[in-house]
């Protein structure tokens, strides 16, 4: 109507400016200010159209009579979005907005170096022009916020590694990833109770203090050193944090890094909310002293050409600029989690308070521990078992939870026989200890312990046949 009256009112010359006019006293007249968001700006694609997109599926799923459904890769749920030209009215800080999902065909076939979709698709968003200075910005952040987090709640966790030494992908990324499913809990990881929730409680500071970090001038960004023997769960405890913050895992090979800058390009691809770790940090580098260049295991033959500065190798400053220096906060509330069997070995400059926040030992299995590992996998409680006997005999002991959960794995489906075995293979360990420290038997015999653990009679047998002569050995 309004196009046919300007065509009998205005002359041709005349059609195009009156039409921009009256746009602009509407505008001007209207309570309303529009906003689109297009999906892609003809090359890339437009990150807040998906986040819209994710935070409307929220409300969508409650409201909407008509919703398109999507799966995305690695996702475990299903998300609803606004299908073409729906509507949805949501409020915040008091102030009320409208979004419309407006779909339209691509008429003409423009130009492009790359097909484009057949369709056009925006979000539009309505606020009031009062609201626009109170809401927009804070609004658009909160839907920011929100679809990462809902991102995260819908989607696997995912599990990075640098393995590919320095090449890159297609899309030129360092690392690879792949669906992290680890079933290790806070709930499954058999520790001691006190320290498990101090672990947890420092874990939700950390993952809810962005404004102190803000405040304090610090980079968000925790460190954990664990340390500990084989088989005490430090890589369990790795996965429990991330199923417990729903953090993705980035396992970093240092050995598959050849020089600082590598680490740094590294670095700098790591999302945030994600674990950096770096196993048996002892094993993958000489970390000697700051200086020491290198040496992954790759390089440990290459000497550096004279004058070198270190850039062309990967150095212990290299890797703490990597943790605690500028390049460190490239990004946010990240954790870096280091872990080492043999504690003694790593460069005190690496210990020194403030570099690693929290130095977590994994010991070998204490009593409460031990509670955890009978009720989780033989639904046994402590009054189901003779619990001061085992609490007499499993410090001294010294077994890791591997070594027990591998005896409970095993007599799974006899419950009595794996609290009998069990106890079997704890005196017989407590006992090799208390030989050990009174400077008697052979301890160095890991293959012997071993056996313990598979069949505790036969290491009996050869436990009394290697000191048989030993008149105290045959009280054992
Ligand atoms: N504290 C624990 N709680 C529950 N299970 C554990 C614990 N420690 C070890 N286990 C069991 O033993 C297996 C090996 O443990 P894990 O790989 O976490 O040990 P680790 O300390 O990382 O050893 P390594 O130093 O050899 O890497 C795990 O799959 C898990 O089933
Ligand atoms: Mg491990």
């Amino acid at each position: 109507f309004g196009q046919s009256l300007l065509h009998t009112l205005f002359p041709p010359e005349l059609r195009f400016a009156s039409l921009k006019l009256l746009h602009r006293v509407f505008s001007y007249f209207s309570a309303y200010c529009y906003y689109d968001i297009t999906e892609s700006d003809g090359v890339n694609t437009n990150e807040l159209y998906n986040a819209v997109q994710l935070y409307l599926s929220s409300s969508a799923s409650v409201s909407g009579s008509r919703l398109s459904l999507t799966r995305a890769l690695n996702s475990s749920s299903i998300t609803y979005s606004l299908s073409s030209n729906d509507r949805l009215v949501d409020s915040f800080n008091g102030a009320t907005v409208e979004w419309e999902h407006v779909v339209t065909q691509r008429h003409s076939p423009t130009f492009s170096w790359r097909p484009l979709p057949e369709e056009k698709r925006v979000f539009t968003l309505r606020l009031r022009k009062n609201n626009k200075h109170l809401v927009l910005n804070s609004y658009l952040d909160f839907v920011m916020d929100r679809a990462n987090d809902l991102r995260r709640s819908n989607q696997d966790r995912l599990l990075y590694t640098n393995s590919r030494g320095g090449s890159l992908d297609s899309r030129g990324h360092p690392w690879e990833s792949v669906p992290f499913k680890h079933p290790s809990t806070f709930d499954t990881l058999a520790m001691d109770p006190l320290k498990k929730s101090e672990i947890m409680a420092d874990l939700l500071d950390f993952a809810n203090g962005e404004a102190f970090y803000q405040k304090t001038g610090r980079a968000w960004k925790r460190g954990y050193l664990l340390y500990g023997p084989p088989g005490t769960g430090k890589s369990s405890i790795i996965a429990a944090m991330a199923n417990f913050l729903g953090y993705d895992i980035y396992d970093l090979e240092l050995t598959e890094v050849n020089t600082n800058s590598e680490l740094r390009k590294l670095l700098m691809k790591t999302s945030s909310k994600s674990i950096i770790v770096i196993e048996d940090i002892d094993c993958s580098i000489n970390l000697t002293n700051r200086n020491n260049k290198l040496g992954g295991r790759k390089n440990a033959a290459a000497s550096p050409p004279p004058g070198d500065d270190g850039a062309n190798t990967i150095t212990l400053s290299g890797l703490l600029n990597f943790t605690d220096g500028l390049w460190s906060c490239c990004g946010s509330e990240r954790i870096f989690v280091f872990t080492t069997n043999h504690i003694g070995k790593l460069d005190p400059a690496l210990l020194r308070s403030g570099r690693m926040d929290m130095h977590i030992h994994m010991s070998y299995c204490s009593f409460p521990a031990l509670k955890i590992l009978l009720k989780n996998y033989l639904d046994l409680e402590e009054s189901d078992v003779e619990g001061e006997e085992f609490a007499a005999v499993i410090d001294e002991a010294e077994m890791t939870p591997a070594d027990i959960s591998e005896v409970l794995i095993k007599n799974r489906r006899d419950k009595s026989r794996a609290v009998v075995e069990l106890m079997d293979g704890l005196k017989i360990r407590a006992e090799k200890s208390r030989l050990k420290k009174l400077g008697m038997g052979n301890v160095e015999d890991e293959e012997q312990e071993k056996r313990a653990l598979e069949s505790p009679q036969q290491l009996q047998q050869s436990c009394i046949g290697d000191v048989v002569d030993d008149d105290k050995m045959l009280r054992t």
